[in-house]
């Protein structure tokens, strides 16, 4: 049947109240209202599978521990376990002192002499009697007349006095009375109120504080706007006498969906006290959420007086026993609550979080309370237990402030705003083309690879491995600013998995960078934009770095973003730009490493350096790499073959053979046996001793000598063995390989110095080691050296001394 064109021939609406001068709506609650929790009754009532007693005791012990003091635990006449539950809660002792169980019964003697007994021995218990009172039900479900009705609720109130009494003096239970005029919202306003007064009349007892009558005026049905709700509790209080002696209670239903307002609008007509269940479970529709309810006015700033520090675990254990989920919207409890996937508000979160911390920091110095004020998310999500995971989602409807929110929070940079224009692309046309939300970790993936960031995985064709910044000899002899500004590049870069040495010159470490890119790989860009930050806070600080590069001369508006992150601010930086690089050189094929020297030489120190850090992954220092060069053309210019061209093999041999690295001991003129390095004294200062034997021109000698580390204390030992004096002008070292395997490679250029016919007459020469052991291979090295140095002349000794 379809929807009437004219509902009023079959609905009716609801009877307004004529009140006048009502005040309820000017009035602002400041105070939370006594709470009770009718979840095991309503709530327990409404299931298709009431509770077991397992359920219902997890419940209760959930309720007690949110802050609930009156609990509403059955309708103990309806079954044996409804009775057993109360009884066990009363016999384990489960129930807290301060906390009131009420239980329901009609108004049938019977049953309130079974609802009584359930009660007995308990310390605080409310009776809580109900009769409906609506024509509706007069006429219909009860037939009988408004005396007969008034008659119903006077009677059986007489009969609970009489029963708790007796109940009192045997078991000392305390008791409070409820009495409902069910369906009150549907009663003639005077008649509830008639019925009341006399009910009251028969309880005969209610007094103030601990002794007041509780009148519940249920919304059973909730059949009208929660104004009118509001109306008739404002008439009901005005109207009824002796009001300091009653509290009025609440009990909306919710079946027009505005149970919290009829709630909240009842409590400044002058309700005490509402009646609810956790996250609105109850009859039909439900009742009204005391989650909700409560929490309303913790945004407000009011205390309810219950706890939901921990909403989640709450919302595990009733959607358990309800065996009713949490819809996803539900106010406060939902899983979208706190989630915004619409790019404005994304947006607006973003800023509200920058805002409101740097706002915090500001109040936290003037010792001033740090208001929660952040668009669109009323209540801090913290406050419930709940993290800011949720807090951004994307999808195809997001836009770039929630997607720079997500990485912020998940790889801790905060991109630049231009950056953050570029990657939402990248995410929108990944949420188009698969019509999906976006996780973080699709979010955080894609970033690694758009941006080669985030280990070896996601690294594109060109990766640094090392470098050196320092500043341009060149400008030197300009003036002093240009010093302070020149920087000079020397590193080594992985290039499709082939290490190239590569120099620059520029203005920067950043321009010294592209210098070198340009040179050998052909790579011709621009920095656009360029911005860094710290990542951390404390010793563990990184810098992460952003750069934008072009394409000079092209379509200014294509541009590429790359990120960097290091200890090293340089460093950062440099991993920025060849972030950015990788993406703008895409799969364009790069210059390889070709060799060519000797008359038209085309390659240079650097890329001789880059066959040895290739072939022995030794990474020549500067000058090596230039001696090592001249070393190069001068064998090539002195070889018969006519190319005039040397080969790798022929190049790493050149090399091995001319700085002596890794030659078998019996090779070279002067190699270490053995030795022993300790520190001098009680070890507290830097001064090492070595003791060691030496094998010279094939006899073995017996070292020993101190200095001021280890290099030093083997060149005192050599002093004692060669004629001369051997000085080291530049060390370096570093690590070759990874993990356990690592090894320590080191290069020494050595100076010799002796007196030739009153002359001194100097020569230098490098060596290369490399050894598990660091100290070693340092040693190694000098005496590498020393077998290269020209004219160095062994002392004359006994033997072996
Ligand atoms: C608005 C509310 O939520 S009220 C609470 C509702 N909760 C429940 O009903 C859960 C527990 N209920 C039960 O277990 C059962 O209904 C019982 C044990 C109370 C009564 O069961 P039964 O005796 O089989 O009666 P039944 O369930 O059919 O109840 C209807 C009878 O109770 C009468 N009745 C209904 N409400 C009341 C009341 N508040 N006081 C007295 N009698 C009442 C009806 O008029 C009807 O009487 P009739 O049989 O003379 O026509
Ligand atoms: C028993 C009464 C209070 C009730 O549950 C209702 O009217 O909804």
């Amino acid at each position: 049947m379809p929807m009437l064109s004219d509902p009023s021939i079959k609905y009716k609406p609801y009877t307004p109240l004529e009140l006048k001068e009502r005040q309820w709506p000017s009035k602002v609650n400041r105070t939370p209202p006594i709470w009770l929790s009718t979840d095991l009754r309503d709530g327990n009532q409404a299931l298709a599978n009431p509770m077991t007693i397992e359920q219902k005791t997890l419940f209760f012990k959930t309720i007690v521990k949110c802050g609930y003091k009156e609990i509403e635990v059955a309708y103990p006449a309806a079954s044996d376990t409804d009775f057993g539950f109360v009884r066990m809660l009363i016999e384990e002792k489960l129930v807290p002192d301060d906390v009131w169980l009420q239980v329901l019964t009609p108004a049938r003697e019977d049953l309130i002499k079974r609802t009584v007994e359930s009660v007995a021995g308990c310390k605080k218990a409310i009776i809580h009697m109900y009769n409906a009172t609506s024509c509706l039900f007069r006429e219909v479900v009860f037939r009988n007349s408004k005396e007969e009705t008034l008659a119903l609720a006077v009677k059986h109130t007489k009969i609970i006095r009489q029963l708790t009494e007796e109940c009192t003096a045997k078991y000392g239970t305390v008791f409070k009375y409820e009495y409902s005029p069910e369906t009150f919202t549907q009663t003639e306003p005077d008649f509830a109120i008639e019925v009341c007064e006399a009910v009251k009349k028969a309880w005969g007892k209610a007094g103030t504080g601990e002794d007041r009558i509780i009148f519940n005026l249920p919304a059973t049905v909730e059949i009208g706007p929660p104004n009118h709700y509001a109306d008739l509790i404002e008439n009901f209080c005005r109207k009824i006498s002796e009001r300091e002696k009653i509290i009025i209670s609440l009990h909306p239903h919710n079946d027009r969906g505005t149970s919290i307002a009829a709630a909240e609008l009842g409590i400044l007509a002058g309700a005490d006290r509402v009646e609810g269940c956790l996250f609105g479970n109850g009859e039909r529709t439900g009742n009204v959420d005391l989650v909700n309810l409560a929490l309303n006015l913790y945004t407000q700033g009011i205390h309810p007086h219950v706890d939901f520090s921990d909403i989640q675990a709450i919302i595990e254990i009733v959607t358990q026993c309800n065996d009713l989920p949490v819809h996803p919207r539900h106010p406060y409890a939902g899983e979208l609550v706190f989630t915004a996937f619409s790019g404005s508000h994304q947006d607006a979160v973003k800023k509200g979080f920058e805002v409101q911390k740097a706002r915090h920091e500001v109040a936290r110095s003037k010792g001033e309370n740090q208001y929660w004020h952040m668009p669109y998310l009323p209540i801090d999500p913290a406050d419930l237990g709940c993290d800011y995971d949720a807090v951004i989602r994307v999808n195809s409807q997001s836009g770039k402030g929630g997607i720079a929110y997500l990485v912020k929070q998940n790889l801790g940079l905060d991109l630049p705003r231009k950056m953050q224009i570029a990657f939402y692309s990248v995410i929108q046309t990944i949420a188009d083309r698969e019509a999906r939300e976006m996780t973080v970790d699709d979010i955080t993936t894609a970033f690694r690879k758009t941006y080669h960031f985030g280990g070896p995985n996601y690294q594109g064709r060109l990766v640094l491995r090392s470098f050196k910044i320092s500043s341009d000899p060149a400008a030197e002899l300009k003036d002093e600013e240009a010093q302070d500004e020149r920087r000079r590049f020397d590193g080594t870069v992985s290039v499709d998995g082939v290490f190239r040495v590569i120099k620059g010159e520029g203005n920067g470490p950043l321009s010294a960078l592209l210098d070198a890119l340009h040179t050998y790989l052909d790579i011709d860009l621009s920095i656009r934009e360029y911005s860094e930050h710290t990542l951390s806070d404390g010793k563990d600080a990184k810098a992460a770095s952003y750069v934008e590069v072009y394409t000079p001369g092209e379509n200014k508006k294509t541009s590429w973003w790359g990120v960097g992150v290091d200890p090293d601010i340089a460093a950062s930086g440099l991993r920025a730009l060849l972030s950015a690089v990788n993406s703008a050189i895409g799969d364009k094929p790069l210059p390889e490493l070709k060799l060519s020297v000797g008359l038209n030489a085309q390659s240079d120190q650097a890329d001789i350096a880059s066959v040895i850090l290739n072939t022995l992954q030794l990474e020549l220092p500067r000058r090596l790499q230039s001696s090592f060069f001249e070393v190069v053309q001068r064998a090539v210019r002195d070889s018969p073959a006519s190319t005039k061209e040397i080969s790798y093999d022929a190049l790493t041999k050149l090399f091995k053979d001319t700085y002596k690295y890794e030659l078998p001991a019996e090779a070279m003129r002067c190699s270490l046996k053995s030795f022993k390095m300790e520190y001098l004294g009680d070890g507290t200062d830097s001064r090492r001793q070595i003791n060691g034997e030496l094998i010279v021109d094939s006899r073995s000698r017996k070292i020993t000598g101190e200095g001021n580390g280890p290099l030093s204390a083997m060149l005192a030992a050599l002093h004692s063995q060669f004629d001369g004096t051997l000085s080291i002008r530049e060390y370096s070292e570093h690590s070759i390989g990874e993990g356990t395997e690592v090894l320590a490679a080191s290069y020494v250029e050595l100076v010799y110095t002796i007196d030739e016919g009153g002359k001194q007459k100097k020569t230098s020469a490098w060596g290369v080691a490399s050894d598990a052991d660091i100290t070693a291979s340092g040693l190694k090295a000098v005496l590498c050296a020393v077998c290269s140095v020209e004219g160095v002349k062994a002392k004359t000794i006994a033997n072996g001394r």
